[in-house]
């Protein structure tokens, strides 16, 4: 009989987390499978950004393991640089606020990091920039600074810049905080699309309409532990009654 193992992208086993003496992460267990967008929901607080700022090291955790697009960490010990080197090649993060280059325009935003981490050619990122700029529909603003972009603009450049990369795993911090809904919608719909394209995405958010949009898996989060989570089914059956309350307010 064949033996099917699920190919886990993310792994997270007893991780505990201390900003000083402050407790943020309790015993977090969590597992995603490749190809999975997994959605962080919680009151203010609970521990999302920090969970999410975990998978690429943007934390270190005092204790645990994450097991990340093929890469291992034991945070009883100190972390091979090469190995966190790799993690955030192959982890790519869109921030809240963008974080893109104000000075660059937005062609030379997404040639910036492939040319200097992974050494492409001009030639090579170029050919990539483009495929990402048209996907994402944004040629006509290839020579634009960010700042005179709408937020949905920038924000279309900081996804097309963290896919010039072409990471496995993609992490979204509030990815459509102070976008109108129409903009919120593009974004759902481009974070739909590319799930389609069998990469892994992490997505924090307080947005209850855009986790039910875009998630495929659920971790719901309170004082720094995962309450519940499960597959999408758990918006209309949660297990218990603190998802239950955050889902009815
Ligand atoms: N840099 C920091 N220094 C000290 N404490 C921090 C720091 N960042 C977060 N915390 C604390 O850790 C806990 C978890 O914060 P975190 O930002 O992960 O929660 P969150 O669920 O993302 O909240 P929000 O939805 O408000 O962004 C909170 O008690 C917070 O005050």
């Amino acid at each position: 009989m064949a033996i099917h193992y699920l190919r886990m992208s993310i792994q997270l086993n007893s991780i505990n987390c201390f900003y000083g003496v402050h407790q943020a992460l309790f015993d977090i267990q969590l597992n995603c499978p490749a190809g999975e967008t997994l959605v962080l929901l919680g009151p203010s607080g609970a521990g999302k950004s920090s969970l999410l700022r975990v998978l690429n090291l943007l934390e270190m955790p005092r204790s645990g393991t994450l097991q990340i697009a093929g890469n291992t960490f034991d945070f009883t010990r100190k972390p091979d640089e090469k190995a966190v080197r790799e993690l955030r090649q192959n982890v790519g993060m869109v921030f809240q606020q963008y974080n893109l280059w104000p000075h660059r325009t937005v062609l030379d935003n997404l040639l910036e990091a492939p040319m200097r981490v992974l050494g492409l050619t001009k030639d090579v990122a170029m050919q990539r920039a483009q495929k990402l700029l048209t996907r994402l529909r944004l040629t006509d603003y290839a020579d634009r600074f960010p700042l005179h972009l709408s937020g949905g603009q920038q924000q279309r450049v900081a996804i097309a810049r963290a896919l010039m990369m072409e990471p496995q795993v993609l992490l979204f911090d509030e990815p459509t905080a102070a976008l109108d809904p129409e903009i919120t919608a593009q974004i759902v719909s481009i974070i739909r699309e590319l799930a389609g394209t069998g990469i892994t995405q992490v997505i924090v958010t307080h947005e209850v309409e855009v986790a039910r949009k875009t998630a495929s898996r659920v971790v719901y989060m309170e004082n720094g532990r995962i309450v519940e989570q499960g597959d999408a089914s758990i918006f209309t059956q949660p297990q218990t009654k603190e998802f239950a309350s955050y889902l009815s307010h």
